[in-house]
């Protein structure tokens, strides 16, 4: 008996530590326009790029983080020392009417580069079947190893959000790119880049058909409106919903790369759906941006943005499940906020205050104003990050706007 019971155990290999291959001992550098720079290994791809250097305090999830569209141009340090460690699971889910067919939160990394203290070379994971920088390397994305992200992250705190170049192999025995030559993602329309060009649809048998703006979605806020068996048309960020609008039971904006005022278009667009349209409108993070700017409110460019899944917010409005005078703690990636002002447009109130910096964390209607809609600056559907907020929260997405204002 025992014998045998011994004999099934290689079942469990899968999840034994797997050795990838060994690093090269390839140098690195990462260069800051500001004139500092660090020296580490290279992992990944052989390749020099440029992009924003922005840190992410997540301890988990550096497969959703990368893959999420929103990092799109960015150079992303992680604070927690050792990434990588449960390595990379095939990213592929059936495509069919139900989802957009992938285990993560795009088919591709979309980060420029990864920055980590200490890559993990051997991995334990189940799911996993490749490292890290496997992955990197088939994506042609390139990694740094072996540098104090710590000391980046201090930095980057104090200065803000920094150009910077990583260079690889011969390129880091090269002076660094003079100011001109760092190129700054935030001045190009990094949406129109990602957003699909023509609409589709998810799950068409769906009890209630919502209408989604493609900012650069994140896979898991389309499944989870599948998951309540919603009919989800996915749109153009640009496309004009008041000429389809009356289709649809709801309208859901999503999250999204770069600086918000390229997407400025949009927002004007909202505007008279805004004015003529009283249906549900729920937005998260570029959404809720796109729904402020369309409110009236500004966005302004935050100094260092908040990354991570420790996000502590304070619920200034009771709302379905909201307390007024809670907290949650959330999972965010934004670089860009709404501006505080007082008083608020008429018919809008701030809902959410991220507990660290004051910052605007989401917005909602007035209940005098007779409209439904809301937005929030954190990530409620959470992949990766906390589940507080999904089972709490306005997570509930559209729906919950639903349920708070009127019975289907
Ligand atoms: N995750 C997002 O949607 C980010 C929104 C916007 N690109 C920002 O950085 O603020």
């Amino acid at each position: 008996m025992f014998v045998r019971h011994i004999i099934r155990i290689p079942n469990l290999s899968r999840g034994l530590a797997t050795h990838a291959r060994p690093l090269s001992a390839v140098p690195a550098a990462l260069r800051l326009k500001t004139g500092q720079s660090f020296q580490g290994r290279s992992f990944g791809a052989e390749k020099s790029i440029f992009g924003e250097t922005v840190f992410s305090t997540s301890i988990t999830s550096y497969t959703e983080s990368m893959t999420d569209p929103s990092y799109r141009g960015q150079i992303l340090v992680f604070t927690t020392p050792l990434i990588g460690n449960y390595g990379v699971p095939l990213n592929k889910a059936p495509f069919d009417s139900q989802d957009v067919g992938v285990v993560l939160e795009s088919q591709n990394i979309q980060c420029a580069a990864v920055i980590v203290g200490d890559v993990a070379e051997k991995f334990s994971h189940h799911a996993a079947v490749e490292s890290l920088a496997d992955w990197c390397k088939r994506h042609n994305v390139p990694g740094i190893t072996g540098v104090d992200t710590r000391a980046i992250t201090r930095l980057l705190r104090d200065q803000g959000t920094t150009l910077g170049h990583v260079a690889i192999g011969a390129d880091t025995y090269l002076d660094a790119p003079k100011e001109h030559e760092y190129w700054d993602p935030s001045a190009e329309n990094l949406v129109d880049q990602i957003s699909t060009k023509i609409p589709y649809q998810l799950n068409p048998s769906g009890s209630i058909k919502i209408a989604v703006l493609d900012f650069g979605a994140k896979a898991n806020i389309l499944r989870a409106l599948v998951r309540r068996d919603a009919a989800v048309t996915v749109f153009p960020w640009n496309y004009d919903f008041n000429t389809v609008r009356d289709e649809f039971d709801g309208l859901f904006l999503t999250n999204g790369p770069g600086d918000p005022v390229h997407c400025m278009e949009a927002a004007l667009k909202l505007r008279r759906t805004l004015q003529e349209w009283s249906k549900p409108i729920f937005g998260i993070c570029m959404g809720h941006q796109i729904i402020g700017m369309a409110a009236g409110l500004d966005a302004y460019r935050m100094t260092f943005g908040n990354r991570g899944h420790n996000q502590p917010v304070l619920a200034l409005a009771s709302a379905g499940s909201i307390k007024a005078g809670r907290v949650y703690v959330t999972s965010q990636n934004h670089q860009y906020a709404l501006k505080l002002q007082d008083p608020f447009p008429a018919g809008w109130e701030p809902f959410f205050i991220n507990c660290n910096d004051s910052s605007v964390e989401g917005i909602k209607s007035t209940v005098e104003s007779g409209k439904k809609v809301w937005g929030v600056q954190f990530h409620p559907e959470s992949a990766g990050g906390p589940l507080d907020t999904i089972e709490v929260s306005c997570s509930q997405s559209i729906f919950e706007v639903m349920d708070t204002y009127y019975t289907l």
